[in-house]
């Protein structure tokens, strides 16, 4: 019985409401592919519950950014029943990213030019140009977030560093109170105290409004306390989802650091011993191609 007690609200967590959706993020049976590759995603699925700090895991090329612009609407998936966040479709209900209540922070600022591909943002534009441009803020929180990030209004974009413009654009980023955020590597430029103050700022912002987020990085320092759940990818397969105090190896281990060191390791290990690891599974092309629902980048080009 009070086993059957300790296991109720995670169960209620994994099946959501009375529809069946979760509130917070909801991938069910998802199969993606790059054009004219072998799917990265088959058959993939996720559950991350309202109020979750989730840490995103894996080597390089796991398929991290792929799964956050998914879930940011980036690329059409399946039907709308695939990818689902906050009740609705990633990426069929512009409404999540027109309000502010999906927000998807990574990459650096740049635009897509033709064959140039992605070039930098060039222009003379001042930090306070960029942040006061955002309609329909609160400016207690644009206040608050300035200060947090240590921006100084006068900074010219194109003559400031790295880490400095990257402060303007998560700024920017967070001035609608969102209720999912998706952060792709966006501290790596942050020097420490701004990067820890940040990571307080996300906290408050789960524990006071609930707001879910999804964090994929390779940097886990601080993070052992920071994060409520991690999920580790492997070569677009979900290795592991779970609460962190569930993960067992944290319990006789120093760190996060040594914990995810150990899983990749493994990996490389694995494919070393393994030459044919690579080989794409025949399964992967076949279910492809028995598939109507394929991403279109050409949509992509309307959101
Ligand atoms: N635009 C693209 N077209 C084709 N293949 C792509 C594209 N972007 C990524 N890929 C491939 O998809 C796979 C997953 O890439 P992704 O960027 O999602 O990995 P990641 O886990 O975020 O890696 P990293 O830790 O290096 O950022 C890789 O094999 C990559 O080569």
């Amino acid at each position: 019985m009070a086993e059957e007690a300790a296991q109720k609200p995670r169960d209620e967590e994994l099946q959501g409401d009375e529809n069946g959706y979760c509130s917070g993020i909801r991938v069910q049976g998802m199969l993606f592919a790059y054009d004219g590759q072998v799917p990265l995603f088959v058959d993939f699925n996720l559950r991350i519950s309202p109020g979750s700090r989730c840490l995103l895991v894996g080597a390089n090329g796991s398929g991290k950014t792929t799964l956050l612009k998914i879930l940011a609407g980036k690329h059409m998936v399946g039907g709308r029943d695939v990818v689902r966040v906050l009740n609705c479709s990633a990426f069929h209900d512009t409404q999540l990213v027109c309000s502010g209540d999906l927000a998807y922070l990574g990459g650096s600022w740049s635009k897509s030019v033709g064959s140039a591909g992605e070039i930098p943002l060039q222009g003379d534009f001042s930090a306070e140009h960029m942040i006061f441009g955002v309609e329909g803020t609160d400016p207690d929180r644009r206040d608050r977030l300035i200060e947090l990030l240590d921006i100084d209004l006068q900074w010219r974009m194109h003559k400031v560093s790295d880490g400095q413009r990257r402060r303007v654009q998560i700024c920017m980023g967070l001035l609608h109170p969102f209720k999912v955020l998706l952060l792709d590597e966006v501290t790596v430029d942050l020097d420490v105290v701004t990067r820890l103050d940040l990571l307080d700022f996300f906290r408050e912002e789960c524990e006071q409004r609930g707001a879910t987020i999804v964090y994929a990085t390779h940097i886990f320092d601080g993070l052992e306390t920071w994060a409520t759940h991690l999920a580790h990818i492997q070569d677009g397969e979900l290795k592991r989802g779970e609460k962190l105090s569930d993960v067992g190896e944290l319990k006789c281990s120093t760190n996060l650091l040594s914990v995810v060191e150990s899983w990749l390791r493994s990996e490389t290990k694995r494919e070393k011993k393994n030459p044919f690891y690579q080989t794409p599974p025949v399964q992967k092309t076949a279910a492809l191609a028995s598939f109507p629902f394929v991403s279109s980048r050409h949509m992509a080009y309307y959101r």
